[in-house]
């Protein structure tokens, strides 16, 4: 997988490089190019924003040099995605759909945003995505990228060391995951559940998913409505 990223900080992409995104680098499962937007500007400033039509606080991104960047670094068939709080919620589902793409290209927006033409144009010959990584504003789209691209990168074969971890993912079944523990049995005070040393795999397997199912429907019980009917078992209804 190609994947390329585009902003006015590039120094902010250098984790991408870091552990395992960087194993994942080295064994040529990714290949990642940061291109610093700047790079397709003229004026001696380097300008990439102006003020925004209508009025309004704060700065909007030019459209021409966003659209000579992206030009350049798209293909037929990129992905183009760009972070934004205004986007549609970037989802482990999505994580998986971009996984099994071959270029990926982020457009990193800053100030007030990128002119809306540059997303409206680029769709004219590539798919494009306004995801949101949650309900708050960063400065930037770069951290948004970083998680974006780790939690694409762990899904590509190869790259986690461990491939069953997936299938436990929170979220693989529409769950929040439960508790983890390990060694000691006891500390400061705190015990391990007993299930978990009993090994009667049925009633540890039972155990988890209770515990997936009462946090889920504490911490994320909008994610119980999205889940079908059939979803559940005789013994998660008694629950
Ligand atoms: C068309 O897209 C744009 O104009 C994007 O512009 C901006 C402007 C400011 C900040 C960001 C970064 O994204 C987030 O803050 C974000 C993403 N998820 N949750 C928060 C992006």
């Amino acid at each position: 997988m190609q994947i390329d990223v585009v902003t006015i900080f590039p120094e902010y992409l250098a984790p991408l490089r870091a552990a395992l995104l960087g194993k994942a680098i080295d064994k040529g499962l990714i290949s990642v190019g940061v291109h610093d937007l700047r790079d397709w500007t003229q004026d001696v400033h380097k300008a990439v924003d102006d003020s925004p039509y209508g009025g309004g606080p704060g700065m909007v991104m030019k459209p021409d040099i966003w659209g000579q960047a992206l030009d350049d670094v798209c293909t037929d068939s990129t992905r183009l995605i760009v972070p934004t709080p205004a986007g549609r919620p970037f989802t482990q589902a999505l994580a998986h759909e971009y996984a099994s793409e071959s270029h990926l290209v982020f457009a990193c927006g800053r100030y007030e945003g990128i002119d809306q033409r540059v997303v409206d144009d680029a769709a004219r010959r590539v798919r494009v995505d306004e995801v949101s990584i949650g309900d708050y504003v960063l400065v930037g789209g770069e951290v948004a990228v970083l998680a974006i691209v780790e939690a694409v990168a762990r899904l590509l074969p190869g790259v986690l060391g461990n491939p069953k971890s997936h299938a436990e993912d929170s979220f693989q079944d529409g769950l929040l995951e439960g508790p983890s523990y390990t060694r000691p049995e006891v500390w400061r005070e705190l015990a391990v559940p007993d299930v978990l040393r009993s090994g009667n795999h049925k009633l540890i397997n039972r155990w988890r998913r209770d515990q997936s199912l009462v946090r889920t429907f504490e911490r994320r019980p909008d994610l119980l409505e999205s889940l079908p009917a059939e979803a559940f078992d005789k013994h998660d209804r008694a629950l």
